[in-house]
């Protein structure tokens, strides 16, 4: 199988448990609850997605043959005298339409952690480091356990006390982006703030306009 992959960068993880931390991500392209046609926004499963997943036009993008090239690639950008701390994060669209248990291994291969970011509706395979859940309402959630979840608020006729009863390290809440997102922070902060299983997760980099 090739792998369409829309962009590869280097950064530094922006949510969650790993904020801060420098990470290679590969975006896959593509998304089993939403098109990433505007026009299909308002009909998706998923409408709030903040992110361009069409195509492989991006900074790094494109079709890869193999496992291989697709390593070779992630692995060229990671700075050459530190080796040790290698973290890939493969995203999306929903990277699980394409990540495989062979890219897994490539990317072991060449000494890498690897983390996922997915909206838990497709079986994760076997060999991930660090798997992250975002649950999306209207989907069916198959992943119940992992090392966090990273649940966006508001969306309608959310229940979180389901989700804290399933079976992770860390709970998130990350406040919905977009015109109400200062709303949306304070019910965050709130809900936190009285729940205290759960943890405010901010994406970062926004707020330092990186990648
Ligand atoms: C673009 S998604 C790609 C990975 C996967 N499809 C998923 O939904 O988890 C990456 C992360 O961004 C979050 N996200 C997407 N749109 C957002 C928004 N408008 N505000 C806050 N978080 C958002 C998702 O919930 C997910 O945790
Ligand atoms: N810096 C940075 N951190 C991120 N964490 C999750 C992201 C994503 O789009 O999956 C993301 C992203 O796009 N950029
Ligand atoms: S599931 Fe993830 S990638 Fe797909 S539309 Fe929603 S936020 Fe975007
Ligand atoms: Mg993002």
């Amino acid at each position: 199988m090739s792998y369409s992959i829309k962009e590869i960068f280097y950064t530094l993880q922006g949510e969650g448990t790993h904020a801060g931390r420098p990470a290679v991500f590969c975006r896959f392209a593509g998304c089993n609850l939403w098109t990433g046609r505007e026009e299909d926004r308002s009909s998706a499963v998923c409408q709030f997605c903040d992110t361009d997943f069409v195509g492989t036009d991006g900074d790094g993008g494109g079709k890869f043959k193999t496992p291989q090239a697709v390593a070779a690639r992630i692995n060229a950008l990671w700075p050459e005298t530190h080796e040790a701390s290698k973290f890939v994060v493969f995203t999306g669209g929903e990277p699980l339409l394409q990540l495989d248990e062979a890219l897994i291994d490539a990317m072991h291969d060449v000494g890498f952690e690897i983390a996922i970011e997915t909206n838990g509706t497709i079986e994760v395979p076997t060999g991930v480091d660090w798997i992250c859940v975002s649950p999306k309402m209207g989907s069916q959630l198959i992943v119940l356990k992992g090392d966090e979840l990273k649940v966006v608020i508001p969306q309608l006729g959310q229940d979180l006390k389901v989700y804290e009863a399933l079976d992770f390290t860390h709970h998130y809440l990350q406040a919905m982006d977009g015109p109400l997102l200062q709303d949306n922070l304070h019910k965050a902060i709130d809900y936190c703030k009285a729940h205290p299983k759960w943890k405010l997760s901010l994406q970062t980099h926004k707020l330092l306009q990186i990648p």
